[in-house]
């Protein structure tokens, strides 16, 4: 066939992939028919655009997506290219032969029932190994709280066309399934399908995406091989997987067990595990080491291979003489290791990754994924000076191309350590270079770091805790101890920059705190201590002045952050948080943050007979009246005390109230402190 020939562009007849009415769309309708999906489409950028589409196309940025670790790349570069978070779950373990073979049902209802907002979820199955997933009971769970499933089938492109293979993902019920014709199927690489069914998921969408995303010339060779192979598949195909499995079943039967290589069949009984994957686990002799040899002495190119297994893949094309090869290759390899022939190698000690390493805590991320991503200050250190510090870029070995960092994820010792393993056995390990050097952020996340000369200390506490006393009391002290000392109350409701802060507070934007964003709500204060700063006292902190501060930013975290419920999103305002004030607006970092720590139920008495400052009546601002905001603040300062290391000081002892002088007694003590340890 002459290929050049197919190779048109969007000529009239030819029909439009990004906008199919012809013969594209006839052709997807019959891809549709085969694999019994609603819908489908070809894909020219491979199936790791379909997996972008797929995600973009169903998730908002700070959508929440349950992802298996076991996910692939494109699976997470999609999230940071969505700004989408995901919440990780670890798949079950093939611990023998360590590599993840499948996502546990209990673990898809515990996270669902932890994380209530999660949006859908995405599954590898089958794996690169040929194990599976409850993909049908998943799919169901998920649906019945009215969440998606999309499913990565980049490997089981062939699963339809044999009954005797694990059952597919659109038969099992999943929204979207994503799959690799180019793999099995034999289609051109880079050619792939994507498919549809149900509604609960808005098709439109995912297919603006792909027409965002894959080129907008798409190679008519590619697609006329996906419609080719497909057809070839529905013909052929279930005879030939038929032959293909039915070996796999009859070397399993027929094999040593106890010879140093097996073939995997995960369990005899279980019709689950696709034995088009004829993946072999060697004992005593490492598996790419046998690669090797396969493809060396006996001709046959193997898929992959790793530590202890090597992949034999099978395909559209697989006829009972090439597993004859294979197989008579084995026997007789097994045969030279047992005579002494090829020499036995102490199995390797693999650090048992699985088992040492939580991996949903190492693909944690300290920065968001996409902001770690996108961020241009990073450097390259060699892995061993990596530790402690975060990565700047994916961290995946290749096989089986499943992350170990993030961009934005801390390296722990043990992933520096199994990373060491995996380079010092020649495994690829895509993120690092050729000097064994990652990259890394040279950022650290917001840290209280000093910038000027003087001292910033702020008297934090919720309202009523004795903020104003306890500032005017230690105010007094520093002057009368002779330092270069000023006093600052924030709001500073005697100027204009607190204007937008008053309407806020007397309700013109909304009587419920929980109402109004806190990022808005935030820039409020933050423009009057920006105002402050020119104003009051840029120069005399820069000047080496100590500047007391009745609030300060520290405020809009206890405050404003108080009003998030859910963890992920509230560190999130944080960082925005730090990075809006001390950042963009240049604001001073303070050196003390003391916070007074009254519980809601008695400084409630405290306020009960004060005046509104800002108007001066007994009617309260839009926080003190509000009993819901001052305890969601009181318990997000509590968290903070912890999270950014402030100084705690407990005003209340056994239920009672702590006097004024003991509280400031015990502020000033820890001033001095620390000055005789500067
Ligand atoms: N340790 C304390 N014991 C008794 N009353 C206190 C104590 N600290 C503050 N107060 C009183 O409680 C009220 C609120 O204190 P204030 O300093 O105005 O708090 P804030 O500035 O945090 O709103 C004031 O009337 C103050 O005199
Ligand atoms: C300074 C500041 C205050 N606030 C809140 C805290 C208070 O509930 C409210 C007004 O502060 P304020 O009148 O100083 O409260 P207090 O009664 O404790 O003296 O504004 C923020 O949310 N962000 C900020 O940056």
């Amino acid at each position: 066939m002459n290929w050049y020939d197919d190779d048109l562009t969007e000529i009239p007849g030819a029909d439009n992939l990004h906008d199919a009415q012809g013969i594209i769309a006839q052709a997807q309708q019959k891809l549709a028919q085969i694999y019994r999906s609603d819908e489908a489409a070809i894909l020219v950028n491979g199936t790791t655009t379909g997996i972008h589409s797929a995600i973009l196309g169903t998730f908002s940025p700070g959508g929440k997506l349950l992802v298996p670790t076991n996910c692939h790349r494109a699976v997470f570069g999609a999230m940071a290219l969505g700004r989408i978070e995901a919440v990780l779950i670890t798949p079950e373990i093939e611990t023998e032969m360590g590599f993840a073979k499948s996502v546990g049902v209990d673990r898809v209802k515990k996270a669902l029932i932890d994380h209530p907002e999660i949006i859908g979820m995405i599954l590898p199955n089958p794996t690169y190994y040929g194990t599976t997933s409850a993909v049908k009971t998943i799919a169901t769970i998920l649906h019945e709280q009215g969440k998606f499933l999309i499913v990565d089938e980049a490997h089981g492109a062939h699963l339809r066309f044999n009954d005797k293979l694990p059952l597919d993902a659109v038969a099992a019920g999943a929204d979207v399934v994503i799959q690799s014709t180019h793999k099995i199927l034999g289609s051109f690489t880079q050619s792939s399908l994507i498919h549809f069914q149900g509604t609960l998921i808005d098709i439109p969408k995912i297919k603006s995406f792909l027409a965002l995303l894959q080129s907008s010339s798409p190679s008519y060779p590619l697609m006329i091989s996906v419609e080719a192979a497909v057809d070839i598949a529905y013909e052929k195909g279930e005879a030939i997987f038929e032959a293909i499995h039915n070996a796999h079943c009859d070397y399993c039967q027929k094999q040593d067990n106890n010879a140093p290589i097996i073939l995997y069949q995960e369990n005899e009984t279980n019709q689950e595990y696709d034995r088009s994957k004829w993946l072999f686990h060697t004992r005593g002799v490492s598996g790419t080491e046998i690669e090797t040899l396969l493809a060396k002495a006996y001709g046959i190119q193997c898929e992959m291979s790793g530590l202890n297994h090597f992949l034999a893949m099978t395909g559209i094309g697989t006829t009972p003489e090439d597993i004859k090869r294979l197989t008579q290759a084995i026997d007789d390899i097994n045969k030279k290791i047992n005579t002494g022939q090829i020499k036995k190698t102490p199995d390797p000690v693999n650090p048992a990754i699985w088992e040492n390493i939580n991996l949903e805590k190492a693909l944690q991320t300290e920065r968001p994924l996409w902001e770690a991503l996108y961020a241009s200050d990073k450097e390259t250190r060699p892995l061993n000076q990596s530790i402690g510090r975060i990565a700047g870029d994916f961290v995946i070995p290749y096989p089986p191309g499943i992350p170990l960092l993030f961009p934005g994820s801390r390296v722990s010792p043990e992933i520096a350590a199994y990373l060491d393993h995996l380079l010092s056995h020649d495994v690829a390990v895509v993120g690092i270079d050729e000097k064994n050097e990652l990259r890394l952020l040279k950022k650290e996340p917001a840290k209280m770091e000093k910038k000027h000369q003087g001292q910033l200390i702020v008297i934090e506490g919720v309202d009523g805790s004795g903020k104003q006393t306890q500032t005017k009391l230690l105010y007094e002290r520093l002057l009368k101890a002779g330092e270069k000392v000023m006093k600052i109350s924030y709001p500073r409701y005697d100027k204009k920059s607190s204007a937008m802060v008053k309407l806020y507070l007397e309700g013109a934007f909304g009587k419920d705190p929980s109402t109004i964003s806190p990022y808005i709500a935030s820039t409020f204060y933050a423009a009057d201590r920006y105002a402050s700063y020119k104003e009051d006292y840029e120069d005399f902190l820069n000047q080496g002045g100590l500047v007391l501060v009745d609030r300060y930013t520290t405020s809009n975290m206890v405050h404003q952050a108080g009003k998030i419920k859910d963890q992920a999103e509230r560190k999130r305002f944080l960082d925005w948080l730090w990075d809006f004030e001390f950042n963009l607006y240049q604001l001073p970092i303070p050196d003390r943050v003391f916070f007074l720590n009254i519980p809601p139920e008695i400084n409630q008495k405290l306020i009960k007979n004060r005046k509104n400052k800002i108007t001066g009546k007994q009617q309260k601002d839009i926080h003190e009246s509000s009993p819901e905001h001052l305890l969601d603040a009181y318990n997000s300062a509590l968290a903070l005390v912890e999270e950014y290391g402030w100084s705690e000081i407990n005003c209340v002892e056994e239920n009672v109230l702590r006097s004024v002088d003991s509280i400031h007694q015990e502020i000033w003590k820890s001033i001095k402190e620390s000055k005789t340890n500067d």
